[in-house]
């Protein structure tokens, strides 16, 4: 009998993941893997009782599986994504099956994302490509977006065939100041590349530790109050709990210049939806470039879809081709480290 321990698997891992897990693992791959295919209850129970580690992807482990599973050999769950919602984790918590996840899988991916954002609406790259399609080879004037109040700050691009006009042209990121609500796995990410453009860079968050703030070279607000004024980009990294829902609310956009640019690659549920209309609508910011909405697919008619100084993207940013591939690493190191007998396995301990 094999002294190898019994993983079912339905998480697609890297081959030379896969190789290294089966010097230590009895795998079987569940039939569903890599298919559309939702297993009903009765294929889990059936497919994974008896096995010691159940390692899936999306598919779903509710708590009369993990009822079963867990009085028939099961003693550690696995999901290959950063937050494994689809756990029931009280469950799992109540038949004291630990969680190993992969933390930050995609961290970088939304960072380099949440930059392009940035980099977009401040070189005004997609409403120039527009304009260009439209047959204008300059951007009109309601192409961009312009700040009257701030002619001093806002640099203007003169028009050689009209030198009388002028038009609001791009900016540089470069010496400005990015202020990162919340400097967790992704608002790290994104401080270290803002760094690297020159940018000044300030975060709000009470809960990270001051050697984060100091090994990044990030100044730490105290108060959310006295980082807004100072921030020419403000750029949400918040997981949603109960403190945050709606945490970014009137009292946020009134606090923020009026040639601020807001961009959130976190989650809509942070924002109060009205206020940022309002604050777009009423022009108390410049721009917002946002990659998350309230109820997605967002309705067509939704006014920040009818906008012209919004930025909007499909949730894509924590999806690119390479993010299976740190899944992969991350989950086979953890499941490395259980069966070495390691202690300093990473489990999901569930925050919201
Ligand atoms: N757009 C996408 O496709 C995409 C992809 C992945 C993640 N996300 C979202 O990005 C967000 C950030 O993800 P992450 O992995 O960096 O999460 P994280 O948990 O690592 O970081 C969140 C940070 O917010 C801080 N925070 C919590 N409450 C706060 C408060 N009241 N005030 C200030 N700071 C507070 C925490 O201390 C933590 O450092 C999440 O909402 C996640 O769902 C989006
Ligand atoms: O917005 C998000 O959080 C993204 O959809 C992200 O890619 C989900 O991450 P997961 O928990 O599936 O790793």
């Amino acid at each position: 009998m094999s002294d190898k321990i019994k993983l079912a698997l339905s998480a697609e891992l890297l081959p030379d993941d896969m190789k290294k897990i089966k010097e230590k693992y009895d795998v079987k791959i569940l039939p569903w893997t890599g298919s559309d295919y939702l297993p009903t209850k009765e294929d889990i129970i059936s497919e994974c009782i008896d096995n010691e580690v159940v390692l899936i992807y999306t598919d779903p482990m509710p708590k009369e599986c993990i009822d079963v599973l867990s009085k028939n050999g099961l003693k550690l769950l696995g999901c290959a994504r950063a937050t494994p919602n689809n756990i029931d984790w009280k469950a799992a918590k109540d038949n004291n099956i630990p969680i190993i996840h992969a933390p930050g899988r995609n961290a970088h991916t939304v960072a380099e994302y949440t930059v392009g954002m940035l980099l977009a609406i401040c070189k005004r790259i997609g409403f120039s490509y527009h304009g260009l399609m439209d047959g204008r080879f300059l951007a009109d004037e309601k192409d961009i977006y312009d700040v009257p109040e701030r002619k001093d700050v806002i640099w203007r691009f003169k028009d050689r065939e009209n030198p009388r006009s002028s038009y609001p042209w791009s900016i540089d990121v470069y010496d400005r100041t990015i202020g990162l609500v919340g400097l967790g796995a992704i608002g790290q990410n994104v401080a270290l590349i803002c760094k690297g453009m020159g940018m000044n860079v300030i975060a709000y968050d009470p809960y990270q530790s001051d050697e984060i703030f100091s090994k990044l070279d990030v100044k730490k607000a105290e108060d959310y109050r006295e980082m807004l004024p100072e921030c020419d980009f403000v750029s949400v990294h918040l997981n949603v709990t109960e403190d945050t829902r709606s945490m970014i609310n009137d009292e946020w956009f009134d606090l923020m210049r009026i040639d601020a640019y807001f961009i959130n690659t976190a989650r809509a549920a942070v924002v109060d939806q009205k206020a940022l209309i309002e604050a777009l609508e009423n022009k108390k910011i410049a721009f917002a470039a946002i990659d998350v909405m309230w109820d997605e697919p967002a309705p067509k008619n939704h006014p920040l879809l009818k906008m012209d100084n919004v930025l909007i993207t499909p949730h894509m940013g924590g999806i690119s081709s390479d993010v299976k591939k740190w899944a992969s690493q991350m989950v086979t190191d953890e499941l490395m480290r259980y069966a070495n007998k390691e202690k300093n396995i990473r489990l999901w301990t569930r925050l919201e």
